[in-house]
């Protein structure tokens, strides 16, 4: 199943005019100066393709149980098609209108009383379509617990459909579509900031109170605003950890957000490489096991050049073992990784005993750790709820864990910092699952902080030439992601 990324999807979906700037008036008559056509997508078989893709994967990620899938008449009807197809899943159709022969049913395929349906939508609003066919479905017996929704214009639709005890779970938010369109340059500021307004203003569900009178809807203050904190300011916040706001002072200093990724074999290499791209990169990373000659003045010396060149040092060692090994591996060994390296990552699957090992060594020395939340490489398995849960082990470690390896921004914290490899000025892929991506889509579109760059600077002809245009174009799309246009 094609991997498919939020972020693009929606670009393409402004591209097919699936979503339309203006003044369109909604099903309940409501005038709106955001109109989402999905329709248009059953012209786009390759944008239906992955749109299919993200609702299934989204079934898998919320780990949903269900008999039958139904898609609510007509846009989503061949979204369902698609899904139920590709994974073999049981399908209903709501009928909207009874024949006046043969069976004369509502609801078409088989079921039971009692199995349990999924409802597909493409856009909700108010979330009355769901009901009404989530209606249709309990007179024949069937139950529904959750939905899933492609696109939440964020005006009622989840608290209406929790209030009658349907979970929905929306994929694309009108807040996320905003920031995305708005980082892309696709609208500008202040049509932004109106939809914003006029979403806020119109929220359609009015909880009852116990008496059963309506409460006065809400306006969600909680619309995600984009007003976000440069480098420089993160840098300054109270609760940022000491090696995290050095690195962010670094990236704004040197206005680079380039880590290299110094994947070579020799230690006379590794130092001629940190040498020599030192003034364009905020960090450099290592692996420092693929070295065949390391002796201790390779660490030592490493160092030096970091001070000299002032960049961090990453030793992406991706620690996964109980707190007790890992705590020897970090600080002792062949490497005494410990002794010369700022940063060190971990796996989280061993569980929060890993971080314990690694802070026992690194926390004294003032060090910090990444965890892997999600990884460049085609069918990784760090993903969903594994990734929350990595979240969520970030922030109870935040006095160790500075921030992530991961393909787009997590984490709301601004003190955690985002950090993406798989970068290359190319989007594609190696012959061995690694996926690239470009500078743009990490930083500028999917709001990560730094760009890990391997083969696209190793490999290049002149490596020096090559650091400096991800520098450039890692730089220009922060800038652009911060509101700022030309240079
Ligand atoms: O998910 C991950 C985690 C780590 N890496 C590492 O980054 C570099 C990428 O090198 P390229 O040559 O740019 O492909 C490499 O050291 C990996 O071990 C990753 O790619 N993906």
């Amino acid at each position: 199943m094609e991997n498919v990324c939020v972020e693009s999807l929606i670009l393409k979906l402004h591209d097919v005019n699936a979503v339309k700037f203006g003044e369109y008036k909604l099903k309940s008559g409501m005038m709106t100066p955001i109109y989402i056509d999905l329709r248009v997508l059953v012209s786009h078989p390759a944008l239906m393709n992955q749109v299919a893709s993200l609702i299934y994967q989204r079934v898998q990620d919320e780990g949903l149980q269900f008999d039958s899938v139904c898609g609510v008449p007509y846009t989503a009807l061949p979204l369902a098609t698609i899904i139920c197809s590709r994974h073999e899943l049981p399908m209903l159709i709501r009928r909207k209108e009874a024949k006046d022969y043969g069976t004369k049913r509502l609801v078409e395929g088989s079921y039971q009383e009692g199995d349990i349906c999924l409802i597909i939508e493409d856009t909700v609003t108010s979330g009355s379509s769901i009901l009404e066919t989530a209606e249709v479905l309990y007179k024949e017996g069937l139950k529904v617990t959750d939905a899933i929704v492609l696109m939440d214009r964020e005006q009622g639709g989840v608290a209406m459909l929790a209030s009658q005890e349907i979970r929905l779970h929306p994929i694309i938010s009108m807040s996320k579509l905003l920031n995305v369109l708005l980082a892309a340059e696709r609208i500008d500021a202040r049509t932004a900031q109106s939809v914003r307004k006029f979403i806020q203003d119109n929220n359609t569900y009015s909880p009852k109170d116990e008496n059963g009178s309506d409460v006065p809807a809400t306006k969600k203050p909680c619309m995600e605003q984009t007003q976000e904190l440069s480098y420089a300011d993160r840098a300054k916040l109270p609760n940022v950890h000491p090696l995290a706001s050095k690195l962010l002072k670094i990236m704004e200093e040197k206005e680079s957000n380039l880590c290299v990724s110094a994947d070579v074999t020799s230690g006379d290499e590794l130092l001629q490489l940190a040498d020599s791209l030192g003034p364009k990169v905020c960090m450099l990373k290592t692996h420092v096991d693929i070295l065949e000659d390391y002796t201790a003045a390779v660490g030592r010396d490493l160092q030096a050049l970091a001070e000299k060149h002032n960049f961090l040092i990453f030793e992406d060692r991706k620690f996964a073992d109980i707190g007790n090994t890992v705590k020897h591996q970090y600080e002792g060994g062949l490497y005494r990784i410990s002794s010369w390296s700022h940063i060190v990552n971990a796996h989280a699957v061993p569980g929060p005993g890993v971080l314990k090992g690694l802070g026992a060594v690194g926390k004294p020395l003032g060090h910090g750790c990444l965890l892997i939340a999600q990884m460049s490489s085609q069918g990784s398995l760090a993903t969903g709820e594994y990734t929350k849960a990595v979240l969520n082990m970030a922030e109870q470690h935040s006095d160790f864990v500075i921030g992530f390896i991961c393909g787009s921004k997590i984490a709301k914290r601004p003190e955690f910092i985002h950090m993406t490899p798989g970068v290359q000025l190319q989007a594609g892929g190696d012959a061995l699952g690694q996926q690239y991506t470009t500078p743009e889509d990490v930083i500028q579109i999917k709001g990560s902080d730094v760009i890990i760059v391997g083969r696209g600077v190793l490999e290049a002809p002149d490596r020096l030439k090559a650091a400096e245009l991800y520098r450039q174009s890692g730089w220009d799309a922060y800038r652009k992601r911060m509101g700022h246009t030309g240079k």
